[in-house]
């Protein structure tokens, strides 16, 4: 598996298409279509990314699944997943693990059931709402990309996470620094990795 920072649209593209299978790649290439479109309605992602969709957006998700063994069983909850990212990549990359997407803003929500169905997901579950209002439940892995600063984070998804939970939180530049502020006692649970698609962004990512 590629561990080259990714540059390129196509090198991007190659290396999601190394972690699924072709109606993986299906199912990607339905979401992205739709969200351009989509994105002139409402603000989901920013204009000039979507010029590099696949590296900014989607193999910025996929990477995720670098941390995750192919055994995990879920369920996978992310947090704030607005466009879509990473919920919905991991979702078309791994179709037998359970997702549950929870996001607050309902025309976000009202989208994301619409490119479930268009992409034909049968995994998925989006809670339409404030994660402070979903009924706590183990999660296998949490996810969140821009969703909230850590403690913050940490703080409202803890009703979620047991000893088994792995957290995968992309960060981006910050990523460093917003561990070296948390508490000595909780920041000795995680770890940060370097992402693929920036040399300076880096994930979260819990022992
Ligand atoms: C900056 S966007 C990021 C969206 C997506 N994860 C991405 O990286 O493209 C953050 C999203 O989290 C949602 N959000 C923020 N606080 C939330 C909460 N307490 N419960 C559920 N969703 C929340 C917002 O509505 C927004 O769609």
């Amino acid at each position: 598996m590629t561990t080259q920072l990714l540059e390129t649209e196509s090198h991007a593209r190659e290396y999601v298409a190394e972690l699924g299978d072709a109606q993986a790649m299906e199912r990607l290439d339905k979401l992205i279509e739709l969200l351009l479109v989509e994105n002139r309605e409402q603000n989901l992602i920013s204009k000039p990314s979507e010029e590099q969709i696949w590296l900014r957006h989607v193999a910025d998700s996929a990477q995720l699944l670098r941390f995750v063994p192919r055994e995990t069983s879920g369920p996978w909850l992310d947090l704030g997943t607005g466009a879509g990212f990473p919920g919905l990549v991991v979702a078309a990359l791994r179709p037998e693990l359970p997702m549950v997407l929870v996001e607050s803003r309902a025309r976000r929500v009202e989208w994301l059931q619409r490119a479930i169905e268009a992409m034909d997901l049968k995994n998925c579950q989006v809670e339409g709402k404030r994660l402070e209002q979903v009924s706590p439940f183990e999660a296998r892995i949490i996810s969140a990309r821009a969703f909230a600063p850590l403690p913050k984070l940490l703080r409202l998804s803890a009703p979620f996470s047991t000893s088994s939970t792995t957290y995968l939180l992309p960060k981006g530049r910050s990523a460093a620094q917003e561990l070296a502020e948390l508490p000595a006692r909780q920041r000795k649970m995680f770890h940060v990795e370097q992402s693929l698609t920036g040399s300076d962004a880096g994930i979260i990512v819990s022992r």
